[in-house]
């Protein structure tokens, strides 16, 4: 079975055709700055690299090429577009309805529209690249894969706020959490790299990107996430401010801000990149501190401080910790935020090996010291693969219906 992921953003678009048979990826390509005079078309498959700039309008326009792209003689994987047979699509908010990956018919796509108020910036894309690839490949089965499906279990106390209950009843206003594919992906992975079955484990996933948030997930199930009702609160990221005071918002409206002014600041030019004046990438703060940069020192130090911060309080709610994983960009690449929060953690019995943290820098595997009461890992995170073993199942079982 060959499926197709999609993972439309505001102004992107990136996909995969993945060979279910030994889950290997035969293309994989990005649409980037969709809508403005220039476009970044990029795709590789089998060593096969294209890259190009051009104008393309829309959603729709760039599945296009995207599916010219995928039969392209020269650089594309398959010979025609039929023989896709199933598609799956991120979608980020799934609101109260969806627990679980699903067949996407109408009812479906309206219930996306309706929670598309509660993640303005990312279901509307999700919902055009849904429309378009049902246009380009009407008889093909779609599937969306929710990033707030796997936080569903968390309890009641971890998921309400502080405020008027029917605000709650009014407006849905409560914790959901986002990169649910990603939790669920780097926790079952964590637990087959350990040998050890989940539902012994206490277990907090880091998922550090550019977005990033924690899991606290009590034997495989998520008791409570730092991403709230929109991904705005929690970690500091490379972009968003995570938690701040909400005062300030107040204030800053008080002194004139508009409400798109405050928004803008808090997910486009606060978090690593506001504090540094620099740059969002960990890579750059890293040299910034190596030529002894004040300010990108700042910015890393409060980023670590927020993470380790926010990791002692689930070890506190889980009532104890077995493994603690780490993943996305930050989480598998840089071997700096690994120690140092790491070192915030000793009183609780995690112990990183250092020379294990260097030596299995993005790799798979385990980096905890011998003497540490708690495993440590690396995992690297495969949200794509995710939603195309979640796709190939729906499919599978409706087939049987
Ligand atoms: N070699 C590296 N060292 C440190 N940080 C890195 C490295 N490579 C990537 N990153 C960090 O990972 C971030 C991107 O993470 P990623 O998970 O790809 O993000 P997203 O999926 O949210 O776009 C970059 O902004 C950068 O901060
Ligand atoms: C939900 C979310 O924050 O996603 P991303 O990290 O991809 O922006
Ligand atoms: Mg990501």
């Amino acid at each position: 079975m060959k499926i197709l992921v999609i993972n439309s953003g505001s102004s992107s678009l990136k996909y995969q055709i993945l060979e279910m048979e030994n889950e290997s990826c035969l293309v994989k390509g990005l649409v980037e700055r969709i809508g403005e005079q220039e476009s970044d078309i990029e795709q590789e498959s089998e060593g096969k690299e294209y890259k190009n700039i051009t104008k393309i309008k829309d959603h729709e326009e760039a599945l296009k090429k995207v599916m010219e792209l995928i039969i392209d003689p020269e650089y594309g994987c398959l010979r025609e577009l039929s023989e896709i047979d199933a598609v799956g699509h991120r979608v980020v908010h799934g609101g109260e309805e969806f627990f679980s990956s699903v067949l996407i018919d109408e009812e479906v796509i309206k219930a996306i529209e309706d929670n598309a108020d509660l993640a303005p910036l990312h279901n509307p894309p999700n919902l055009m690249g849904i429309r378009a690839a049902k246009k380009l490949l009407p008889n093909v089965p779609q599937v969306a894969v929710f990033d707030t499906a796997f936080h569903h279990s968390m309890p009641e106390k971890a998921y309400m706020y502080g405020l008027p209950y029917e605000l709650y009843q009014k407006h849905k206003i409560r914790r959901y959490g986002f990169h649910g594919t990603s939790h669920r992906y780097v926790s079952k992975k964590a637990s087959e790299i350990l040998k050890k079955d989940m539902k012994e484990l206490k277990m907090i996933t880091a998922h550090l990107g550019n977005g990033a948030s924690l899991a606290a997930i009590d034997r495989g199930k998520v008791i409570d996430t730092s991403m709230g009702f929109t991904p705005l609160e929690g970690l500091i990221m490379g972009t968003r401010s995570g938690d701040i005071d909400p005062g300030i918002v107040l204030f800053l409206t008080r002194k004139g801000y508009s409400v798109d002014e405050v928004d803008d600041l808090l997910n486009k030019r606060s978090g690593v990149y506001g504090l540094s004046e620099m740059s969002n990438d960990m890579r750059d703060i890293r040299k910034g501190i190596e030529n002894g940069d004040k300010k990108a020192k700042l910015a890393y130090d409060v980023y670590v401080y927020r993470l380790a911060k926010y990791i002692g309080s689930y070890i506190t709610v889980l009532k104890g910790l077995d493994v603690l994983v780490f993943t996305a960009g930050v989480g598998e690449n840089d071997e700096h935020v690994r120690m140092d929060v790491c070192d915030y953690l000793d009183f609780f019995g995690v112990k990183i090996d250092k020379e294990k943290n260097t030596l299995l820098n993005r790799k798979n595997g385990i980096i905890s010291a011998s003497d540490s009461d708690v495993d440590i890992l690396i995992v690297k995170t495969d949200e794509e693969l995710m939603i195309a073993q979640d796709t190939k199942r729906i499919v599978e079982e409706s087939n049987d219906k």
